[in-house]
């Protein structure tokens, strides 16, 4: 089968995790191999010791993106819900699987900041508004939207099923599902 790495990027709370998690069940129930590379696990173990600062968010991303590749190139599709603010690093990874000829696809889940900062699965924006936290990306961090991802997923105005379901069809589309 035809691996790929399918980065969701996007602010805290926008539902990278939650429309990975579906795609991820719909995909395996079809046979394919996946894993996700969930951001909160690789910190805790691949980029453990890794911060918030603009390098190191750029390390853990490289990281990532270096595993995800590995994956992708053996077969497996490989979801990745990692916020990756910056253009240049997510540009970095995109090269790197051009280079090896592995399929990779960006998709900007793209929520308002205000319907993340509602939402607040993990309280940070809270905690910033709070001012016990700061360097919040959206908030008082910089998030570089891509110019052009592959998919647009606005997921303030859907279900998960029918973020997820717009993402199996991308995937259909370019003969990876
Ligand atoms: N300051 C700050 N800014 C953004 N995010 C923060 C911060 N502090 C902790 N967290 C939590 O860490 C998760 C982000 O890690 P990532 O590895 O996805 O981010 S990055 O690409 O390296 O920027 C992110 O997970 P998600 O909410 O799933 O996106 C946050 O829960
Ligand atoms: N269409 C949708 N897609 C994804 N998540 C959604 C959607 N609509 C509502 N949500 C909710 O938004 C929250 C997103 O949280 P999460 O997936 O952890 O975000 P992230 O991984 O981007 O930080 C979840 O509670 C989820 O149920």
């Amino acid at each position: 089968m035809t691996g790929a790495t399918i980065w969701l990027t996007g602010l805290p709370s926008a539902g990278k995790t939650t429309i990975a998690r579906e795609l991820a069940g719909r995909l395996r129930g079809e046979g394919h191999r996946v894993e996700v590379l969930d951001g909160d696990e690789i910190r805790e173990f691949l980029s453990a010791g890794l911060g918030f600062s603009r390098e190191d968010r750029h390390t853990n991303v490289q990281r990532i993106g270096f595993v995800a590749e590995l994956l992708a190139s053996n077969g497996v599709k490989a979801l990745v819900p990692v916020i990756a603010p910056y253009a240049d690093s997510r540009e970095a990874v995109r090269k790197r699987h051009q280079a090896e000829g592995t399929a990779y696809l960006e998709v900007h889940v793209a929520t308002p900041v205000e319907v993340c900062s509602e939402r607040d699965v993990k309280g940070l924006y809270a905690k910033q508004a709070a001012g016990e936290i700061s360097g919040l990306t959206g908030v008082d961090d910089p998030y570089e939207a891509p110019e052009s991802p592959d998919l647009r997923i606005e997921s303030h105005t859907q279900t998960v099923q029918e973020s997820a379901t717009a993402l199996h069809t991308l995937l259909t589309e370019r003969g990876l599902a």
